[in-house]
């Protein structure tokens, strides 16, 4: 790798993990030895991405909650958009109508989310997008769960929040992704590319598609700039 290496914004489920959704321990290293700002997008809720930062010894940079959640290392720059409201009384009408969110009692998917809800994708979709939708929110099927997010956040926003606190542009940026919640990210960096267990979405708007799947995919993505 040298100079010429682009910053990397990356998705988690997926993308660096394997089909059980364990993390692919030969991501790691290429992770930790990135030489260019290294970016987790994900929308899982923000400790999640933090850790991975913390314990690949990286600096923590990360998009949560599909875009909700930004937070900037070293400027300390922590942004949160996205109406949590709204999203709170579409589980409440959910739960109303005889359905739960699918993620038991003390539910970790959504314990520490500060602007969406995630249910299960077990949990029935038509009346969580009816309800979604009355209150100007959206559901984002990611493959891992069903996210009730406000439309006005994604991780292209959160790409965009990232650059102007580091002073780079999203079109300097390789993205690796899996699903539809990756869409706007793919669309603002210079190259997107799919893995190949990728959703349709992901597919259609990705530069580039991966032969392999999971963290091979990864690694096949990232290959032409570690020769
Ligand atoms: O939490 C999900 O549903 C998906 O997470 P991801 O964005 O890291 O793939
Ligand atoms: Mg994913």
């Amino acid at each position: 790798m040298d100079s010429d290496t682009p910053p990397i914004i990356v998705d988690i489920d997926g993308t660096l993990t394997d089909e059980s959704r364990a993390i692919d321990h030969r991501v790691m290293p290429v992770l930790r030895e990135w030489p260019a700002r290294v970016v987790i997008a994900t929308g899982k809720a923000m400790p999640f991405p933090i850790a991975l930062c913390e314990f690949l010894g990286i600096e923590r940079t990360v998009v949560a909650e599909n875009g909700g959640v930004v937070f900037v290392e070293p400027t300390d720059e922590l942004r949160l958009e996205g109406d949590q409201e709204a999203a709170l009384a579409v589980g409440e009408a959910y739960r109303d109508l005889g359905h739960n969110l699918g993620f038991g009692q003390v539910d970790l998917a959504n314990r520490w989310r500060e602007t969406e809800l995630v249910v299960s994708l077990d949990q029935p979709l038509e009346p969580l997008e009816e309800l979604a939708a009355a209150r100007g929110l959206v559901v984002l099927d990611t493959g891992f769960a069903y996210h009730v997010t406000d439309p006005v956040v994604d991780k292209g926003t959160g790409l965009e929040a990232v650059c102007a606190e580091l002073d780079l542009e999203p079109a300097e940026f390789l993205a690796v992704g899996d699903s539809v919640n990756d869409a706007q990210m793919f669309d603002l960096a210079g190259e997107a590319v799919a893995v190949a267990n990728a959703d349709e979405t992901a597919l259609e708007r990705a530069d580039r598609v991966t032969d392999a799947s999971y963290g091979d995919g990864f690694l096949e993505a990232v290959a032409p700039y570690r020769d």
